[in-house]
């Protein structure tokens, strides 16, 4: 509903026109309900209306009642209590000033004048020990003068407002006495706006605009109280004048701006405790309820969010199944990695070759060299070891770059395998630019000699070193045999010797070959 298009609907009052429903009055010429997309029609009460039924039956949308419609609610009446108006009902007992009648139970025998549905009359009298059936109940005329009436319209009392009809009997000039049911702790909720369980479901948003625009209401009307005295005057032909509905502001007032609550607040304990007045003078049974009186705005779903929430859960459900297949197959895939990882280090362990250069690598050089060296201990024979590295391979590296450096490496594996053909004879990168080769069987002038022509081979390759001398790449190498009847020597000494060799080479002045002699 928008203030273009607002959804009608019409209140039943409890009462006649008067400042007790200035709320309302004031919504409606502020443009609060309009604001809020209502078009509220106010329909005048009187003693007899039965509001809770009138509601009910579709008479009117909202109504105006008191704490009686709990009692309606629990017979089976689908009424919804949307707000509290006053915090405190003004209701009373007036009666005529009689030395026979002094307490509220001097009422049996008497004729007592009631509006309909006045439970709240009722739990106070059975409270005050009243024996109901000794009280003559007749029906409000609309009227305090019928305190006065002569002939046998007089009633000894009648139900009232403390906020009008004692101002009224001032002005009547009836004497009259006041019994208030607060005085035996009856302390109910006062006028109280309701609807039907079907409107408050159909239209829930509406409910609480009406409950929110009638409070802002009630704020104007309490400013600005004057002004809409005379908007009642002039519009709603009140049965009282502007002095009575003065007096009537300022007592409906103190009822409900005593406590620290927003007009309409009401909670669910406070009609817990009026619900067990009820029960206690026998109005409600045992068995009462409050499960679905009081109006909460949780508005029912329109259609369209049950849609969103529909597309929603099934953006959800495939969102879900897509984490768990990719969870399980990240989990299957770490799984064949963790295998592929396990794999490649069994293979690297199984490996026996350099990939760069494709010669024997340092882990197959190390086992390789302690069978030979048992063979040669077993078959008495002697073993050479050349130890061999590239000079000045940083600078050639620095000037031409890694590849290049590379491509270096694998010209001299070349030549060093090819000069190692023999069954007893490997060779090895045992180091970056270290190679190592094995011979078994040779002298050391044979093992000597063959260091010497892979080294011219190296030189006479023509790999062209820039920072050399002759420009071109050498090697040097140190060679160390261990002669028949040297062996069984240990590979950490036929290395050591052949390194003490290389290291020569080197200090005097590289690509040369020296011979390890042992001391
Ligand atoms: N391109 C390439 N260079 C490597 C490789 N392995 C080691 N090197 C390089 O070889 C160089 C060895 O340098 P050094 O140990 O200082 O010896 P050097 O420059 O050859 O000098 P000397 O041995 O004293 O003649 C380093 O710069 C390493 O980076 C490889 O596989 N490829």
């Amino acid at each position: 509903n928008t203030p273009d298009n607002p959804l009608k609907v019409r209140v039943q009052l409890k009462w006649f026109h008067q400042y007790q429903f200035a709320g309302f009055y004031a919504a409606l010429e502020q443009g609060y309900f309009r604001r809020a997309g209502l078009d509220v029609e106010l329909i005048e009460g009187h003693p007899e209306v039965d509001l809770a039924r009138t509601v009910v039956d579709g008479g009117a949308e909202f109504g105006v009642g008191n704490s009686s419609l709990l009692i309606d609610f629990n017979q089976g009446l689908p009424v919804v209590a949307v707000a509290a108006i006053f915090q405190h009902s003004p209701f009373v007992i007036l009666a005529r000033v009689d030395p026979k009648i002094r307490t509220v139970k001097d009422l049996e025998g008497r004729t007592l004048m009631g509006e309909s549905h006045s439970a709240e009359l009722t739990a106070y009298l059975k409270k005050a020990g009243v024996d109901l059936a000794k009280v003559r109940q007749v029906i409000h005329s609309g009227s305090v003068k019928s305190l006065a009436a002569n002939g046998p319209e007089r009633v000894d009392a009648t139900t009232a407002y403390i906020s009008t009809e004692p101002v009224e009997a001032s002005q009547y000039g009836i004497p009259y006495q006041i019994f208030n049911p607060r005085e035996l702790n009856i302390d109910l909720y006062g006028d109280t706006l309701f609807t039907s369980q079907r409107f408050a479901r159909e239209h829930p948003q509406a409910v609480a605009a009406m409950r929110d625009a009638l409070a802002e209401g009630w704020r104007y009307a309490y400013r600005h109280q004057a002004e809409i005295i005379d908007l009642i005057l002039e519009k709603y032909h009140p049965r009282m004048d502007r002095m009575t509905l003065t007096l009537e502001a300022q007592s409906l007032y103190n009822l409900f701006l005593a406590d620290i609550v927003d007009i309409g607040y009401m909670s669910r304990t406070r009609w817990q405790e009026i619900a067990r007045i009820f029960a206690e003078t026998g109005l409600l049974p045992a068995s009462y309820t409050l499960d679905g009186f009081l109006f909460t705005p949780d508005a029912p779903m329109p259609g369209w969010a049950y849609q969103a929430l529909a597309w929603a859960a099934l953006v959800l459900l495939f969102g879900g199944l897509l984490i768990a297949y990719i969870v399980s197959l990240n989990r299957r895939l770490r799984l064949s990695l963790a295998q592929l990882e396990a794999a490649n280090a069994g293979l690297a362990e199984l490996s026996t070759t350099d990939a760069l250069t494709g010669l024997f690598n340092r882990r197959h050089f190390d086992a390789a060299l302690d069978r030979e060296l048992a063979r040669a201990t077993r078959h008495t024979q002697a073993i050479a070891l050349l130890m061999i590295d590239v000079d000045e391979f940083k600078k050639y590296n620095d000037a031409l770059g890694h590849p290049a450096g590379d491509a270096c490496l694998r010209r001299i594996a070349d030549i060093l395998r090819d000069n190692a053909q023999r069954a007893s004879e490997f060779a090895a990168r045992i180091g970056g630019e270290e190679f190592a080769i094995v011979a078994g069987g040779l002298t050391p002038d044979e093992a000597f000699a063959l260091a010497e022509r892979i080294r011219r081979e190296v030189a006479d390759a023509g790999i062209v070193h820039p920072s050399r001398d002759d420009g071109r790449v050498s090697i040097s190498i140190g060679v160390n045999c261990a002669p028949p009847d040297r062996v069984p020597l240990t590979a950490r000494e036929l290395i050591a010797g052949a390194d003490a060799a290389l290291y020569r080479a080197k200090r005097e002045g590289r690509n040369r070959s020296i011979l390890h002699i042992a001391e």
